[in-house]
């Protein structure tokens, strides 16, 4: 772990189950491969996870089982590690390589610019050779202009121990954001492909595709209709990501998906027991239906307590070599980054979904009402009645309160949005827009636009507001410093600590650590700051219309929707700086120094 790393607490814990062949998933990591440095439950880094990674590959060893890792995708943008370079990546590309992944595929984030794209293609596929899969992607190359694809479309091997024959595909959801250095092909169309066709005829005992894509949308379901209608009985194991959230899927009696939440907070741990290997010498044929087998899954938090435990190790034996450098090598980028450098103290926490919206818990109400007014301004300009739109999916994670770093800027929102408007819009027009966005409605469905892309992933998944029956409690719980968010705050349940009480297919037993639930409210699509109104409370007749460049599309559809006919030329650059770096000058002027 991080030198600055709070340690982890103690809490009851569930055991992992083994099985013939066994898995460990990570997603959407978005670069936390530091760990969470605020948060003692998710502190363990990647070199951590390398350490256990390799004493879980001895014991499957020593019992003669198989174990496989899995990445599915989202592993950049986020975090300082990846985001404060420049180019971005300069360290993390050597410290990701270092996890021995057996199947990788990609994220839309790894897509949305032209050179992270880039970067994917000539460095992370070469670093994963032969494991990164790219079932539906292809990259255009910048010299020749030839459309390649990104990566092999699938894999055929034979597991070390057990000689379970696997034949494994690497798919991305139906995404259209990317830049125009790769295409993403819809999934419908490439199960009809005829590389695919002849794939799923191939001798398999498991069928393994890994995505980054959500366990219940459409694209899985394609593909598993392909995979079953080929193959009646054989195994299927899906692995899935994008939508941030841990999840568990039962499609049917022998195929199972499984999906392992978000920031290097979550490792999942997937076992399937019945599986008879064919690769090994003196396997026989499979005649008739299988046995029956068992696909059981964990959430693993991302901490050493769980790490000794599952391991069965301690502190003095459960890191390898290996893992302790690269915990260094996370280490010395982090130095070199300078992430820990402190822009303010953050006065209270400051929730994305864990306090409701409006209320003054939410950051949103935090960046509608204090920091867009003062940043969504232009000096030539100033005097102008103003409408500022932000989706609220460019924020990404919580503000605690206390030092808020170098690092927390892309943690909060690591893309590079700036704010555009379109002058003079009648405000009768302009005022619609938003709850047009909120709506989703009628002006999307006219357009491939979707409006839950507006807002955080986690509410693809989550569609209604859980309340949980905790309180914040009144004093921080502080360690090394850094401060948790919360802690217990009734006597009922002492030992527990607030996280996932992960609810899924399987029941309510994946977590292998028992915890106090969290609640989680549903925010918005977008959120408007009223600025530079006239003060008698009138209606101006026209105003500036300011949006963060991600959502360009959706304002033009809204607008066009109440019968104005704004085209991309008449959107102009707002303000030169990314959004990001708005909200870290916002900061560094408005919040004290001295934690
Ligand atoms: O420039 C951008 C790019 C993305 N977003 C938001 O992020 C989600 C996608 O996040 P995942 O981690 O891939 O699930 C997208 O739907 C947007 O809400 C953004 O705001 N700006």
């Amino acid at each position: 772990e991080q030198p600055s790393a709070p340690k982890p607490v103690a809490a009851p814990m569930r055991s992992l189950p083994w099985g013939d062949i066994n898995f460990l998933q990570t997603t959407d990591t978005h670069s936390w491969h530091a760990g969470h440095l605020q948060e003692p439950q998710y502190s363990a880094d990647w070199g951590d996870y390398i350490s256990f990674a390799e004493r879980m590959r001895q014991k499957a060893d020593d019992v003669g089982v198989d174990l496989l890792l899995v990445d599915t995708g989202d592993r950049i943008e986020g975090n300082g590690l990846y985001d404060a370079s420049d180019p971005k990546g300069v360290y993390f590309y050597d410290i990701v390589k270092e996890q021995n992944i057996d199947i990788i595929c990609t994220g839309n984030h790894e897509l949305y610019q032209a050179d992270a794209s880039a970067r994917e293609y000539n460095t992370t596929v070469p670093n994963f050779k032969g494991k990164y899969l790219a079932s539906n992607l292809d990259y255009i190359n910048p010299k020749t202009g030839e459309q390649v694809p990104m990566a092999q479309r699938y894999r055929k091997f034979t597991t070390k121990n057990k000689g379970i024959r696997i034949v494994a595909f690497g798919f991305l959801f139906d995404f259209t954001g990317n830049a125009d250095n790769t295409v993403v092909q819809p999934v419908e169309k490439t199960i009809k492909e005829e590389w695919f066709q002849d794939a799923i005829r191939e001798e398999a005992d498991l069928f393994v595709i890994i995505g980054h894509v959500t366990l219940h949308g459409p694209e899985y379901k394609a593909i598993y209709k392909a995979i079953r209608g080929q193959n009646w009985d054989t195994p299927i194991q899906f692995f899935g990501g994008h939508s941030h959230i841990r999840d568990f899927a039962k499609y049917d009696s022998k195929a199972y998906a499984l999906q392992s939440g978000r920031y290097m907070e979550t490792l999942g741990w997937m076992s399937i027991e019945g599986i008879k290997g064919k690769g090994k010498k003196d396997g026989s044929k499979q005649l008739g239906p299988r046995a029956s087998m068992s696909f059981k899954r964990r959430y693993i938090d991302n901490n050493l307590f769980g790490y000794h435990y599952h391991t069965g190790l301690n502190e003095s034996t459960f890191s390898t070599d290996h893992g302790k450098n690269v915990s260094s090598m996370i280490h010395e980028a982090r130095k070199a980054l300078d992430l820990d450098r402190i822009y303010g103290c953050a006065p209270r926490d400051l929730w994305l979904n864990r306090a409701p919206y409006p209320g003054n818990k939410s950051i949103f109400t935090w960046l509608e009402e204090e920091v867009m007014p003062e940043a969504a301004v232009t000096e030539k300009r100033k005097d102008k009645p103003r409408l500022a739109i932000t989706n609220t999916g460019a924020l990404r994670f919580d503000i605690f309160k206390g030092a808020f770093t170098h690092d927390t800027t892309y943690i909060i929102s690591p893309f590079v949005s700036q704010f555009r408007y379109i002058r003079d819009v009648p405000y009768k027009s302009a005022k619609q827009v938003l709850p047009l966005l909120n709506n989703g409605g009628p002006i999307l469905k006219t357009t491939s636009l979707k409006h839950w892309e507006l807002a955080p992933p986690e509410q693809m998944s989550i569609l209604t507001d859980i309340i949980a029956p905790e309180v914040l409690s009144p004093e921080p719980f502080v360690q090394n410093g850094w401060q948790s968010p919360l802690i217990p705050a009734t006597d009922d349940e002492p030992d527990l600590i607030p996280g996932y009480t992960t609810k899924d297919d399987g029941g309510d037993d994946g977590d292998d650590t028992l915890h106090k639930q969290i609640s989680f409210y549903r925010v918005p699509n977008c959120i408007q700051s009223t600025i530079s109104f006239p003060d008698d409370g009138s209606d101006p007749e026209t105003v500036d219309l300011i949006f963060v460049d991600f959502i360009q599309p959706w304002i033009l559809v809204a607008l066009q929707y109440v019968g104005e006919s704004y085209k991309e030329t008449d959107v102009s650059i707002y303000r030169e700086e990314t959004l990001t770096q708005l909200m870290a000058a916002w900061i560094k002027k408005n919040w004290k120094k001295d934690c």
